[in-house]
């Protein structure tokens, strides 16, 4: 099936605008792949030295040219609820390598930052400049050259982003991405919100708040919010690096052993020894990172993705833009109503049908592209199933039902709860920024009030606390781009906004810096570019001036007289307390060449 011609136009678009780097990008990946065994190239002392501690049998395969090598990168740690299930996979994974005759190795670890442990502390400056080091660690174990195909071992935030990074870098090497899946269902994510609210009302006190938080994160998995974590699983799915079915089935369970057991052999299949072979560079394409964009307007996925999708587009030699993920925002429906663009967790939308319904949707629209590579084959109608389990302990997959099995959480595309997708771009005198409006009520996809400038979080809240914010307003928290401190989200603001909004006042945010992909209700114009550090409009806002931020004209202003506002300065602040502690000295000379938001914010393009 064809896709849409509105899509058709701008994949076209895209194809034209990158063809230079990626003309360029396939060329080098053609030449880095290799007919034999990659480490065919290695001399003997680095052979030696790349399988010394393994098996007997192994270290005869891998001193052979027939047997594939898998090399595992691996994000586990304890931190991370999501990531701790991986401490165990490395083992999984050799096994079921075995058993096709394989030989698996750990490559290399790579470092993951918990956004959740990190928000609202100095950690959080690190956190989007960790994608870019984690996607270099992974290279560091890539390097080694001892492997035929990889699998990535991450699920979260800056971690999925930086490894596929890594992985169309090596782009010659066929990738499959296995997830741990999603946390069990626990205390509901508008419930916490609402205990968060009285929190910062001052009407709970912190071991109320903690044992409503301990409820809601509390075990192994992803934490269940649609945030960037879980957005990263439903790319993996549609752009094809993990297996069908692969994205949101819980940790601990036979079929999640299953799904690994799998993907590792399928791993092992798809390389250039096989009659397969689908490296990742070739298997991605416009049409994939097009699917992906999409899949996000139709989820409500994270805003950190019009980052992080760029970067990654751009490890292939693709050059995504803002405008190319506003105009597929304009074409494609909302079909879920996952937290926070509804009450509804990942466990409830896997259940209503979850991935193979969203894509069957999407299909039968013409909204995705099927003529797609995958690691799975060819086709993303493929992906239009749902998972379980065989009698003999491998996975079964069966064709998604025509109706979702629950209607409020996921929809079908002649019903969808909102015409066109979660991510708008805005333009205006304020320059560049984007909006999630698929969590904001209809009715504040419009705010016109008077702004009220900040420059730190604790800023904002101390006012808040203080009762300076009962009124409309457009809190600008600025100094907060890649170049200032490292362009941490804000998301500790949201429970002081949200009390404000349901208090009645008109309000919303606009920032340089960047809020989670859990945050939600409160209209925010996020991303701003230019940053105002780099001396962009957003430092010359001052208290009073009149904003407006329009998400359905998709307009950012300042409705000041153009020559007066020009002839404004730009504010400057001291950044001096941002560049020492936590870390934060070491990550001086990335604040230094962070490209801007609307290009990913990476220091790697
Ligand atoms: O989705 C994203 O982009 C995130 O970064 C989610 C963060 O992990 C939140 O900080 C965790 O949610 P809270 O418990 O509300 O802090
Ligand atoms: S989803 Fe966010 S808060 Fe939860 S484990 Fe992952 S990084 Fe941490």
């Amino acid at each position: 099936m064809s896709a849409d011609h509105r899509i058709e136009a701008i994949t076209k678009r895209i194809v034209e605008r990158s063809k230079p780097t990626r003309e360029a990008y396939l060329d080098r990946t053609r030449r880095a792949a290799s007919k034999g065994v990659n480490r065919g190239t290695l001399a003997c002392g680095n052979l030696a030295h790349g399988f010394a501690v393994c098996s007997p049998g192994d270290k005869a395969a891998l001193a052979g040219d027939t047997v594939p090598n898998l090399g595992i990168i691996n994000a586990y740690n304890d931190m991370l609820s999501a990531h701790q299930p991986f401490e165990t996979y490395p083992a999984l994974i050799r096994k079921a390598a075995a058993e096709v005759g394989g030989v698996a190795q750990v490559a290399g670890g790579v470092p993951a930052m918990c956004d959740g442990v990190t928000q609202g502390q100095p950690g959080m400056e690190l956190s989007l400049f960790s994608r870019d080091v984690i996607a270099m660690a992974a290279g560091i174990g890539l390097s080694h050259n001892m492997f035929d195909a990889a699998v990535f071992l991450g699920v979260c935030d800056k971690i999925v982003p930086g490894l596929v990074i890594a992985a169309l870098t090596f782009g010659h090497l066929p990738s499959v991405f296995i997830p741990a899946g999603p946390m069990t269902t626990g205390l509901p994510n508008d419930e916490k919100t609402r205990i968060r609210q009285l929190y910062a009302e001052g009407k709970v006190g912190r071991a109320e708040l903690l044992e409503a938080e301990s409820k809601s994160y509390h075990g192994p998995g992803t934490c269940t919010f649609y945030g960037t974590a879980n957005s990263n699983q439903m790319l993996m799915e549609i752009m094809g690096f993990h297996m069908p079915g692969a994205s949101f089935v819980n940790p601990g369970t036979p079929l999640r052993d299953a799904l690994t057991k799998e993907a590792t052999k399928r791993a092992l299949a798809i390389t250039a020894l096989g009659n397969e072979y689908a490296p990742s560079g070739e298997m991605i394409d416009e049409r994939s990172i097009v699917n992906g964009v999409v899949g996000l307007h139709a989820t409500g996925g994270s805003t950190n993705h019009t980052m992080h999708l760029i970067a990654m587009a751009r490890a292939a030699g693709i050059v995504l833009s803002w405008q190319d993920i506003s105009d597929l925002s304009d074409i494609v429906p909302l079909l879920a109503r996952v937290y926070p663009n509804g009450s509804a967790d990942v466990n409830h939308f896997h259940a209503a049908g979850g991935m193979g319904f969203l894509i069957k949707q999407l299909l039968r629209a013409g909204f995705v592209h099927d003529d797609v590579r995958t690691v799975y084959g060819q086709g993303l109608s493929a992906y239009t199933i749902e998972p379980h389990l065989n009698a003999d302990g491998t996975v079964d997959r069966q064709p998604s039902p025509e109706d979702s099995a629950d209607p409020k959480v996921l929809a079908r595309i002649e019903t969808p709860f909102q015409a066109n997708g979660g991510l708008k771009m805005l333009t205006g005198n304020l320059g560049k920024a984007v909006i999630k409006i698929s969590a904001v009520k209809p009715e504040r996809h419009v705010v016109e009030a008077p702004a009220m400038v900040f420059h730190s979080q604790q800023d904002m809240q101390d006012a808040f606390k203080a009762g300076k914010m009962n009124q409309d307003f457009i809190a600008v928290v600025r100094f907060q781009g890649p170049k200032a401190n490292g362009m941490p989200e804000l998301h500790k603001l949201t429970p002081s906004l949200g009390v404000l909004q349901d208090r009645g006042f008109k309000v919303a945010l606009v920032t340089d810096g960047r809020m989670s992909g859990a945050s939600g209700k409160v209209p925010a114009a996020i991303h701003v570019t230019p940053e105002a550090v780099d001396g962009g409009p957003i430092a010359k806002i001052k208290d009073g001036d009149i904003l407006r931020l329009d998400a359905v004209a998709g307009t950012l202003e300042v409705l000041v007289d153009g020559a007066e506002f020009a002839a404004r300065p730009a504010v400057t602040v001291d950044l001096s307390d941002n560049e020492f502690g936590m870390g934060r000295e070491l990550f001086a000379p990335l604040r230094r060449i962070a490209g801007p938001a609307d290009q990913g914010a990476s220091v790697l393009f």
